[in-house]
């Protein structure tokens, strides 16, 4: 290290410059690096800081100057040498799609800044086809057959690095390993048994019928509701009370709770950063006091506090069950309770966040629809007619409901563009094209719902394509919203029941119009895709039907209650 002081720059630069190169080609060139970036940031981080009090104690000329021209040629020779070969001899580098986002995952964090990436994909398409180079390692392919191939019952890939995210934690949908997967969704599945799925179902009706005398209330002093706050508010509180036994009370106090705000926020984090999970890690460990940093650390900590209350309560005379139930249950059954703490506490953020933000919007969305094809909502209205919609199985009858939700599934999806997978070591033929392994694969619903490869006038919503009008999808495999396989979603029949209530509900007792002249613009034009859809704001009135469904369900008092 004291030659450093003493070789001419002639020798040093181009020395740091060559270390830089064979660095990357006889080490980073292989395997996943995105974990180790909180250790590779302080390294360099420390080695620089040493080269600096070397070259200063043996008095050397310049040693801020020097130091800087050292790190920056490293630097240089380690990313040209990364540049030439992303571009002139990756695996991708025949598949086409911007130069710039063949070199750097920098690129799409920069495209997706306002949480913009279902209309990034979509421009995309238009300018490069249906198979885009998306990344350096990552490929987006807008083909109906992609959902099953990577997902179906013979998929061997696997997920992606996005799935990172949330370590150290570790939860059901975020862990890479498929046996730890396959081993944890048995327990996941026992909090949706049959059995189970009774008593969220309770929890569901009670809290729609206050969510429709609350909207009742405020029809009758002539204001208009803001679906994309209310709908959050129904979808948070009845997953808190499926999750942890507990709701949020928004429906009561009719005000965000500080909680729900905080994770809102957070899931800013993943409209940008989804690209490039490493520099989230890196985000996580180096920067935690910046704001969305700041949002998400306190999002984990919050559910982290509510599992950690969840399992002190648990066992002390709580008679109805939720789905932590059964996790604690599991881990206290092996003596594991502390041991599995990280799986409980992910566990707890993937609950949180999977049973309430996509149900949410999927709502939302599916009264703007109805909205604005007023005819189909009276027609709904009237099939709902002597329809007893407080059983499951004759309101999962009504065909034309459960269209309205598949076709707004299909154009308004809750998770546009997440859910990337990554292929087997030996490759896959995707859509016709070989791809290599180790390569992530991005099958957007957003841009597969909008294809007229699979359906017939594929912008328009009609409901009655999955109805009386089934030519009208011309390829039905891209459809799955509730992704299929292994890795499908535990909560979709839970999702469906809830959805076709609350629906059901509101269209018995309420004629659903505009409020004011906005006719959506605020809903699409602030939607955000940050692995789940977050949309803007909806302004709509609901008027009282003559002959209403009354409230069958709460009783009187609580009613009473919570107005
Ligand atoms: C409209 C409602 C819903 C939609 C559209 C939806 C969609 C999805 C999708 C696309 C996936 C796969 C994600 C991926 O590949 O990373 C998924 C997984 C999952 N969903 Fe849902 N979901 C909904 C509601 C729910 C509800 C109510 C719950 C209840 C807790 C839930 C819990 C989960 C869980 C735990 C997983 C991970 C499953 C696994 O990896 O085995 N979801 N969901």
């Amino acid at each position: 290290m004291g030659l450093l002081s003493h070789l001419p720059s002639t020798t040093l630069y181009p020395g740091a410059a060559l270390l830089g190169t064979t660095s990357h080609l006889a080490i980073f060139i292989r395997g996943e690096w995105h974990m180790q970036s909180p250790v590779l940031f302080w390294i360099y981080a420390f080695l620089t800081a040493t080269i600096f009090a070397i070259i200063n104690l043996k008095q050397g000329d310049h040693p801020f100057q020097t130091t800087f021209f050292i790190t920056t040629s490293y630097s240089l020779g380690l990313f040209t040498s990364i540049s030439i070969y992303r571009l002139y001899f990756h695996r991708l580098r025949s598949f086409p799609g911007p130069k710039l986002a063949a070199l750097t995952k920098f690129w799409h964090v920069w495209q997706c800044r306002r949480g913009k990436n279902h209309l990034v994909i979509e421009r995309l398409q238009a300018q490069y086809g249906n198979v885009i180079r998306t990344g350096p390692e990552e490929l987006t392919i807008i083909d109906p057959s992609v959902p099953s191939t990577i997902d179906g019952p013979k998929s061997t890939c696997t997920k992606a690095v996005w799935y990172d995210f949330l370590l150290p934690e570790i939860a059901l949908n975020t862990t890479r390993s498929v046996a730890e997967h396959d081993q944890r969704r048995k327990v996941w599945d026992k909090g949706f048994s049959s059995a189970a799925m009774r008593e969220y179902d309770e929890r569901v009706r009670h809290h729609a019928e206050i969510l429709a005398d609350r909207i009742e209330s405020l029809s009758r002093q002539g204001k208009a509701v803001d679906v994309s706050d209310w709908f959050y508010f129904f979808t948070f509180d009845v997953m808190g009370e499926f999750a942890f036994g507990q709701g949020f009370e928004m429906l009561q106090s009719q005000k965000w709770h500080w909680a729900v705000r905080l994770l809102r926020r957070a899931m800013g984090l993943l409209g940008p950063f989804s690209a490039v999970p490493w520099l989230a890690q890196v985000a996580f460990y180096v920067l935690p006091w910046m704001w969305v940093v700041r949002d998400w650390l306190g999002m984990m900590e919050w559910c982290k506090e509510r599992m950690g209350e969840r399992i002190q309560r648990h066992g002390k005379g709580c008679l109805r069950r939720d789905v932590s139930h059964w996790l604690i249950e599991e881990s206290l059954g092996r003596g594991t309770l502390e041991r599995d703490r990280e799986w409980l506490n992910g566990d707890a953020v993937t609950v949180v966040i999977a049973g309430s933000d996509t149900i949410a919007p999927t709502l939302v969305f599916a009264f703007y629809e109805l909205v604005r094809n007023r005819g189909l909502q009276e027609t709904l209205t009237r099939e709902l007619e002597g329809v007893d919609i407080y059983d499951k199985g004759e309101l999962a009858k009504v065909g034309l409901l459960t269209g309205v939700i598949k076709e707004t599934m299909r154009l308004w999806p809750a998770v546009p563009t997440g859910g990337y997978r990554q292929t087997p070591d030996g490759g896959l033929e995707i859509a016709g094209s070989w791809v290599p392994g180790g390569v992530t694969i991005v099958s957007p619903r957003w841009s597969l719902g909008r294809s007229e490869l699979a359906y017939e006038r594929a912008d328009e919503w009609i409901p009655e394509r999955w109805t009386t009008k089934p030519e009208m999808v011309r390829d039905a495999r891209g459809f799955q919203p509730f992704s299929q396989g292994r890795f499908n979603c535990v909560g979709k029949a839970l999702a469906m029941a809830e959805m076709r209530f609350v629906i059901a509900l509101l269209l018995t007792r309420f004629e659903v119009g505009f409020s004011t002249e906005e006719r959506g613009e605020r809903l699409v034009g602030e939607l955000r895709d940050q692995f789940t859809a977050s949309p803007g704001a909806l302004e709509l009135e609901f008027r009282v039907r003559v002959g209403s469904h009354s409230c069958k369900f709460l009783p009187q008092h609580s009613i009473k209650a919570s107005l």
